[in-house]
């Protein structure tokens, strides 16, 4: 496994693997501090590409203003570890310089995708992404790229992304891996404090309620399903709500009843504390 720091290197190492293979270059963006959910990701690349780029960046751009940017959790040595237990070939971690230079004047921006959920709680969250994947991919240009479906709308811009500007990249999903007792793992569950950790389950459990819910109606409106949600999650004195929307997916589109849609999701995030965490369930529902 090899750490490269610059564009230029990480650009000319993967044009020589090109020239001497004709196997796919599989890529997994990641802003570090990995657990198994990452982990996951880099395993079904390791399977399914001849070159697997690990990309460890924390992205000042998607970051708003009073949001966690600064403390956002690192550990490169263990980071490192993990990766290559993975069997990563190629681990990229540029600098804030290396990616943004001079003040960025080039923005990509998915619209009506990125209106609901994270989008509207997070202005310009999405633009900070699709800028940053976009420059990772031009710069990796890989066969496949990888994404954890804990972002479910995430992966649903990015794929909007690669399908408007033409980019001929595969967008692999790959689903939520979540602790033993359900909470899916994400990096910020470090900042959840040993309460606050135990009251997150309400996520989770929540989820599995709406999904018996689904399963035991054969026609539910959003709504049933929003208000069963968040009655459960506000059993915490701990959980304060920031959405809990359940819509269309991956349009993302409100719908009026379970007959006017095939696939939907749950999407919630919810604040302990200061930590802000989010989780999601997609079902397919009868016609
Ligand atoms: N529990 C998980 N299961 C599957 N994929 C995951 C999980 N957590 C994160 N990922 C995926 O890993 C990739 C990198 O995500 P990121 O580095 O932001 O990790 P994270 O744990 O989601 O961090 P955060 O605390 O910022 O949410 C994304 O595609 C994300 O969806
Ligand atoms: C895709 C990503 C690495 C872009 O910074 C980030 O949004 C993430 O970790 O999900
Ligand atoms: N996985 C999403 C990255 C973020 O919260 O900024």
């Amino acid at each position: 496994m090899e750490v490269i720091h610059s564009i230029a290197d990480l650009r000319s190492r993967i044009k020589d693997y090109r020239r001497k293979n004709d196997q796919s270059v599989g890529f997994v963006p990641t802003m570090g501090y990995l657990h198994e959910g990452h982990a996951s990701l880099l395993r079904k690349a390791r399977a399914q590409s001849g070159l697997v780029v690990l990309s460890i960046f924390v992205n000042p751009l998607q970051f708003g203003p009073g949001e966690d940017f600064e403390r956002y959790p690192r550990n490169t040595e263990r980071d490192l570890q993990l990766a290559e237990a993975a069997g990563v070939d190629l681990v990229f971690m540029p600098s804030v310089s290396e990616m943004y230079p001079s003040p960025t004047r080039t923005t990509v921006s998915v619209t009506g995708l990125t209106s609901r959920l994270c989008g509207a709680s997070r202005p310009g969250h999405f633009d900070g992404v699709a800028t940053v994947v976009s420059k990772l991919f031009h710069i990796v240009q890989p066969d496949q790229a990888f994404f954890g479906l804990k972002d479910a709308q995430q992966v649903a811009v990015i794929e909007q992304m690669v399908q408007d500007l033409n980019l001929g990249i595969e967008i692999v999903p790959c689903p939520i891996l979540r602790e033993a007792d359900g909470l899916a793992m994400s990096s910020r569950n470090v900042y959840l404090s040993e309460e606050e950790r135990k009251e997150a389950l309400v996520l989770s459990q929540s989820l599995q309620k709406a999904k018996a819910f689904v399963e035991s109606h054969t026609a539910f409106t959003p709504q049933e399903l929003e208000s069963l949600v968040s009655q459960h999650i506000a059993t915490s004195s701990l959980a304060i709500i920031d959405y809990v929307e359940v819509l269309a997916y991956p349009t993302l589109e409100p719908f009026k009843n379970s007959h006017h849609t095939h696939s939907i999701i749950i999407a919630l995030a919810v604040k302990f504390g200061k930590t802000r965490l989010i989780d999601n369930l997609i079902l397919q529902v009868g016609k």
